[in-house]
């Protein structure tokens, strides 16, 4: 959904443990509300298998992501289990301003991060329906070492303690319902920050 004329489109940060469905969810919305950007972010991380440069990430070296953290070119910035995680700021700036609607998909850190900077964005925390199906999901995923898995299940929980920061949490139990309850909530953000109250002072002119 694009924000009346002249207003700004909504920031909105999904995060959640790692194998919760985060980009699994994100790929159907992409399908579902087309008019949503995505935030492509830069990681030091290397490439899964079909992952594509801008289109999943921008892959960059250790260097490349410190200049980047030197230039000011990040929004939010985190490293997460051995790898660097960033947001570019110019390209959310740039869309909200046009009152596009922008999602970012990052973990907690970084969202922490954006909620000190831009408290007016909407945070959203994925949870998965338990922890079992957290490792359950991330183990079939089959993209991790056992190492990482480990990793990743480790800070899953601290991760979670997070939550009551959010302004929302969904539970991915079903990726359509997911969705459906995301899109809600951004139907609702729009009607909250609608400026309804001329619309209604002249409507009341009409019938005094
Ligand atoms: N609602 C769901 N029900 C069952 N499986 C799901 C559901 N959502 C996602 N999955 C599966 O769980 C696995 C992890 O999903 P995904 O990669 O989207 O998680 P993620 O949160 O983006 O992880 P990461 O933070 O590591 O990138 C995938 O194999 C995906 O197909
Ligand atoms: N703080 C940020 N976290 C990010 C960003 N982009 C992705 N992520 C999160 O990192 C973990 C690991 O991702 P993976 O692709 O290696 O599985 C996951 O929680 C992502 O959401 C970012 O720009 N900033």
């Amino acid at each position: 959904m694009t924000s009346n004329a002249g207003d700004k489109g909504l920031l909105i940060v999904l995060s959640g443990p790692s194998g919760v469905g985060k980009g699994t969810v994100c790929s159907m919305l992409r399908k579902l509300a087309p008019e949503l950007v995505y935030s492509v972010s830069a990681t030091t991380r290397s490439p899964r298998a079909g992952e594509t440069e801008g289109d999943n990430y921008f892959f960059t070296s250790k260097d490349k992501f410190r200049s980047m953290i030197e230039k000011d070119e990040l929004l939010e910035w985190a490293e997460y289990v051995g790898n660097y995680y960033g947001t570019p700021r110019s390209f959310v700036r740039d869309t909200i301003n046009a009152g596009k609607d922008i999602i970012l998909e990052i973990e907690v850190q970084g969202a922490m991060k954006v909620k000190q900077k831009f408290p007016e964005g909407v945070f959203i925390f994925l949870m998965p329906p338990s922890l079992d199906e957290l490792k359950n999901r991330i183990e079939t995923r089959g993209t991790e070492t056992d190492e990482s898995i480990r990793n990743r299940l480790s800070v899953a929980v601290d991760e979670i303690r997070l939550l009551e920061h959010y302004d929302y949490a969904v539970v991915n139990d079903q990726v359509e319902t997911a969705c459906s309850r995301i899109r809600s909530i951004i139907t609702a953000e729009h009607c909250k920050r609608e400026r309804i109250m001329p619309y209604v002072n002249s409507w009341m002119e009409e019938v005094r």
